[in-house]
């Protein structure tokens, strides 16, 4: 059978979004995450002091697979890591009854200090689970037989809940035709590439942009010259090196940001480009558009995700994405 879950904003600037997973009898508030394939739980196996204030996973010896171990690092360098256990996970009303849970042993402290994240639970291929000595199979993996059409479709908003669909397309959720592009698997990411950009109103740049759609990464994050091209159109943008990024006014009016995918327009309005204050200066916003740097990728994340209704298909054929516009 199908389903749906929601996503909610984790605070006032989408910074992650959180959905309600049951986890072993145990609701559990975990980020669902494109860009990684581990389904990964706050746990019993961990000192008290790494879990007060989480629900955690009750770790039953029953239930545990044997000699299986997983670590996880993330590209904002938090980490994780534990054993591996059998359990029934239900997600929108779809239940795998044997669903590999990855109960952690330990946690970074970036992580444990968020106490409004449980766990985080990958949607990314199952190629690049991080379990040892055998890889296990994803959530989507593990249920896509029983789904209508093999895909999930995201619709993250701005400043408000959004929903994750498994097995079918909303058509209530997305207004025009949705653009289909392939997606290349070798990294085991939902990975593809756009052909082109603009800023503003201004003319579109043809070049190629491989990227990843990333729905537990917060910004969108291009290559240098394609960052230093649209901040050349915000007044007063400057790159802080104590805020780690390009930084303006909070006052400033933001030119939308577009990208070109299968030849559709995909548009960033310029007011979701305005992510956050920062800490030190209320008047001063950091933008949701950053440099990637040369990790030789793009990161697709919430700021694009928000204003789309991106479906992630992996049937028998090639693995494709479809761009809708909400
Ligand atoms: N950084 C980062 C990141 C990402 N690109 N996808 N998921 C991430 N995290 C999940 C928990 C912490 C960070």
């Amino acid at each position: 059978p199908n389903g749906t879950v929601s996503a909610t904003p984790l605070d006032a600037y989408d910074t992650e979004y959180v959905s309600q997973i049951d986890v072993g009898g145990t609701t559990m508030n975990m980020v669902l995450d494109t860009g990684s394939a581990d389904l990964w739980v706050f746990s019993s196996l961990q000192p008290s002091s790494q879990t007060s204030g989480h629900n955690i996973y009750k770790a039953d010896s029953s239930k545990k697979v044997s000699g299986a171990t997983w670590e996880i690092v993330y590209g904002d360098g938090s980490e994780a890591s534990g054993a591996v256990y059998s359990d029934k996970v239900v997600v929108g009303g779809m239940t795998a009854t044997s669903q590999a849970v990855e109960a952690a042993t330990s946690v970074s402290s970036q992580l444990q200090v968020e106490k409004a994240i449980d766990g985080i639970f990958g949607l990314a291929f199952s190629s690049i689970s991080s379990v040892e000595p055998n890889k296990v199979k994803t959530f989507f993996d593990n249920v896509k037989p029983s789904l209508a059409f093999p895909l999930f479709a995201v619709t993250l908003k701005y400043h408000a809940p959004g929903t994750y669909d498994f097995g079918f397309i909303d058509k209530s959720k997305y207004t025009g035709n949705i653009t289909y592009v392939d997606v290349n698997t070798t990294q085991g990411a939902w990975e593809f590439t756009a052909s082109g950009y603009a800023v503003g109103s201004g003319s579109t740049t043809t070049t190629n942009i491989n990227a990843v759609i990333d729905t537990g990464a917060t910004l969108l994050y291009l290559p240098t010259a394609v960052v230093k091209a649209y901040y050349a159109k915000v007044p007063k943008a400057q790159v802080s090196r104590t805020e780690g990024g390009y930084i303006f006014p909070c006052s400033t009016t933001l030119p939308d940001f577009t990208v070109i995918i299968g030849g559709s327009k995909q548009v960033v309005p310029g007011k979701y480009i305005n992510y956050a204050p920062t800490k030190t200066d209320p008047t001063t916003c950091f933008g949701g558009i950053q440099k990637v740097g040369d990790i030789g990728v793009s990161i697709f994340g919430d700021i694009f995700l928000k204003s789309k209704y991106v479906i992630h298909e992996a049937g028998s054929g090639t693995p494709r994405l479809g761009f809708a516009q909400q």
